[in-house]
């Protein structure tokens, strides 16, 4: 198994750029004349705040609030870490409130309140009804999270959740359901051993019991272990509600011949020789963050036919409340839901575990570079399964709509279902799926430009992402210096560093260049300074001998130059049909460019082969193609020489009989959007085209540099294709991320 190694370094780097925090607010109207001032704002605005007056359900159509969520904490149970107090629990809250976004397009906001008295608590967030469609309350402690969610249910007419009860208990019942197919026993015959007795703890046990297990069968525990019947320390009237009748006073004492342990308590809580006691095929579900109360390894090495579940996303079956709140909520808002009751939490709890048993789509696999199919290590759908956004919602809302919770119910589930697919912006899976199957590759990865910190930062986080190993070509003192500089010590030891004085293959190296190169005016000295002081021409000596998988340059020189250092090496030139392909990613859309580094001034063959690297890459990427030929005129019009050749390349693709849509001459807006392509019926293209095919070099260059300007485009590549080996050419202004991109896209071979 590939475990993801972070660093402390890392994760604050994370949180302190690009800027501090997670996210940011981002108006949705333009703001930018006279008129759209007095539309949006004053005398505009006083139309709609008359309307919701008159009519409160209004305040749905013309605001923000059917699509925004309070998540409130205080800080009093931050995962597992305990009372930290409410401003240390901003991450946290920050994090759940883009999970929110990424997962189901809901908005969300953290709010955290500094203050441990319910009652402050309750008085707070009920006079915050108006501005939300619903409130999730996270990481508050037990017993007082259970008054405070009880009573603001009471008072609210918004879906008021308790994340960490209720949102856990949904998971950890999807989970077992399956576990408990898998390993051939009943809900009602397990012995179920619970420990940590809290908010997670109380509701999953409930709603265990809710689904079948027996009271006499479930034990709890929690810091003074069993919670037995006549217990008096440390109790509560909900731990109460759960006191067992049994002899057992330890942890230890519950866990022999058990069939199921549940673990919301903390790290270490459960030990090898406890777990080696349980009953045959154990269900172990150890959910505590960060860490867990035994890890899959030690749970393993005692027990081979354990079921192991944990919260983190490192190991396979994430039993987590991501996989819940954001669905619940999406289905929840749209039927603009009172509440969420537990038939709905019931509905998502069997979706989730229904979906997991389903045969997992290609695209899904493609983005864990794994094969997922029911079983062992796989009893729940994974947080970056594209279905969850689409399958747990509606089953949410039918059941909210069944129990009549709904103020407007969902005529048509089915194009509600066609809606939730359309939503999500379908680039971050992307680059998703492209990390997961660099994971996968375990490529050993060429960074060039060891000399330069954003390459080492790249090369470390590669490394430590699992992405596999890091080969950095720079001079060892140097790259520790720059390492040092940037907070990462440590990181000498981890990554290896190669250059032309300690490489045993120099020699060989020299020898293949100057057979290269001897006919083009290259004479030994030339060749001893190309292969022994020019760091792209020796990384690109050492992929070609295999002493790498892939490799990554460019963000120090100019790629154009980086190119023709290359082609000391490899045959990337125009002549040999080398493209450059570049992704535009905005606004939920992914286009594809090309070409953006190779071709001067494609000829129709050059287009037409253009089109084909790019429609490879596309696939890569798991898109479908659909290529256009763009230019300014559309099918022949206005007649121009310069679109002579646009009007061409489909034609050199008829002849070649491709196996992907394409079609031109055509305009971009003819090219991108649906309204404007519908005006030329014979048009091929069933849809907008992902693949944009430009005229020359010149205008590729001038589009993507557009839109990353005017448009704040997020710009991948260009993607170097059509070359023996996998090379990614980043750009001068790359971040380390894009660095980071760069070279998972070459260790999957996308190119
Ligand atoms: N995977 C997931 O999706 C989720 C995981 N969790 C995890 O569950 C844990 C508890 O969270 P939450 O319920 O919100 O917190 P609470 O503070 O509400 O409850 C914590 C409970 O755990 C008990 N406990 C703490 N340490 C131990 C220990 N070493 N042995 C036995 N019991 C212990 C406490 O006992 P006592 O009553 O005696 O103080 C208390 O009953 C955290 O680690 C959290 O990260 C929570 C929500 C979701
Ligand atoms: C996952 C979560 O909500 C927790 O650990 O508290
Ligand atoms: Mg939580």
């Amino acid at each position: 198994m590939t475990k993801n190694k972070i660093t402390p370094e890392e994760a604050l780097a994370y949180h302190l750029e690009p800027k501090p925090g997670k996210y940011e607010i981002v108006a949705t109207t333009p703001m930018a004349t006279q008129r759209d001032l007095s539309l949006a704002y004053s005398p505009g605005v006083a139309v709609p705040v008359q309307a919701i007056a008159d009519r409160p359900e209004t305040a749905y159509d013309y605001t923000v609030k059917g699509n925004m969520v309070a998540v409130i904490s205080n800080g009093t149970a931050i995962l597992g870490m305990g009372n930290l107090g409410a401003l240390a629990s901003k991450p946290v809250m920050e994090g759940k409130a883009v999970l929110f976004k990424r997962f189901a397009d809901v908005n969300a906001i953290d709010i955290e309140l500094d203050t441990e008295d319910p009652e402050e608590i309750i008085k707070a967030v009920s006079l915050m009804g108006p501005t939300f469609g619903g409130i999730n309350l996270e990481d508050i402690k037990a017993p007082e999270c259970f008054i405070i969610e009880q009573r603001l249910k009471e008072m609210m007419d918004i879906p008021v959740f308790h994340d960490d009860q209720h949102g856990t208990a949904v998971i950890c019942a999807a989970g077992l359901l399956n576990a408990l197919e898998i390993s051939g026993k009943k809900i009602e015959d397990c012995r179920i051993v619970l420990n940590g007795a809290g908010a997670a703890g109380i509701a999953c046990l409930e709603l265990l019991k809710a689904m079948g297990a027996r009271h006499d069968n479930c034990i709890m525990c929690d810091t003074k272990g069993v919670i037995y019947q006549g217990r008096t320390e440390g109790m509560n009237q909900w731990k109460s509600a759960h006191a067992a009748r049994t002899d057992a006073r330890t942890l230890e004492d519950a866990m022999m011949g058990a069939d199921v342990f549940l673990g919301v308590s903390a790290k270490g809580a459960v030990t090898p020789e406890m777990v080696a006691s349980m009953a045959e095929n154990p269900v172990i579900f150890a959910m505590a963050n960060p860490d867990p109360e035994i890890t899959p390894e030690e749970a393993h090495a005692v027990r081979a036919d354990a079921i192991v579940a944990t919260g983190r996303s490192d190991y396979p079956n994430q039993v987590n409340n991501v996989l819940g709140f954001p669905y619940l909520f999406r289905g929840a808002l749209d039927i603009h839901a009172r509440a969420i009751n537990d038939e709905m939490k019931i509905a998502c709890a069997r979706a989730l575990a229904a979906l997991a048993r389903e045969d997992v789509p290609d695209e899904v696999a493609m983005a864990y570079g794994r094969k997922l199919s029911f079983g062992r290590d796989y009893i729940i759908p994974t947080p970056f399964d594209p279905r969850l956004i689409y399958v747990i919602p509606p089953a949410v809302a039918k059941a909210g709509m069944d129990t009549g919770v709904a103020r407007r119910p969902i005529i048509d589930l089915k194009a509600y279902e066609l809606s939730l697919k359309s939503r999500m912006d379908p680039t971050a899976s992307i680059l998703q799926g492209v990390h997961a199957r660099a994971r996968q590759a375990q490529a050993r990865m060429i960074f060039a430009e060891g000399d330069d910190p954003r390459v080492l930062r790249a090369a470390v986080a590669y490394q430590r992402a699992g992405l596999g190993k890091a080969l950095v070509v720079g001079r060892e003192q140097d790259v520790r210096e720059k390492l040092d500089a940037a907070g990462l010590h440590d990181a000498v030891r981890e990554l290896e560093i190669v250059n032309a004085a300690n490489s045993r293959h120099l020699d060989t190296y020299k020898d293949f260049l100057y057979n290269r190169l001897q006919r083009q005016g290259f004479d030994r000295h030339d060749i001893h300074r190309l292969a022994a002081r020019d760091r792209h021409v020796f990384s690109a000596l050492m992929l070609a001998h295999g002493h790498g998988d892939g490799l990554v340059t460019g963000a120090t020189r100019k790629s154009a130059h980086v190119l023709s250092l290359i082609n000391h090496v490899f045959d990337a030139t125009a002549a040999d049909g080398a493209v450059g392909i570049t992704a535009l990613l905005h606004k939920g859309r992914i286009v594809l460019m090309g070409d953006t580094l190779v071709q001067e001034w494609p000829e129709p063959e050059d287009l037409a082969n253009i089109a084909v690297r790019a429609a490879a890459v596309a696939r890569g990427l798991g898109l479908e193609p659909r290529v256009a030929f763009v230019s300014f005129s559309t099918f022949g019009y206005p007649v121009s020489e310069r679109a002579t050749k646009m009007h061409e390349a489909p034609k050199v693709l008829d002849r070649m009989k491709v196996d992907f849509e394409y079609e031109g001459e055509m305009t971009v807006d003819v090219a991108l959007n649906p309204t404007a392509m519908a005006g030329y019926p014979f048009c091929r293209l069933s849809g907008p085209a992902n693949i944009l095919v430009v005229p020359a070099r010149h205008s590729a260059s001038i589009s993507v540099k557009l839109m990353q300007e005017m448009a704040g485009a997020t710009v991948i590549g260009p993607i170097l294709t059509g070359v023996k080996k996998p090379i990614q050419i980043c750009s001068s202004n790359s971040t380390v991320n894009d660095i980071l991109n760069m070279a998972a896209l070459a260790a999957c071979k996308i190119g």
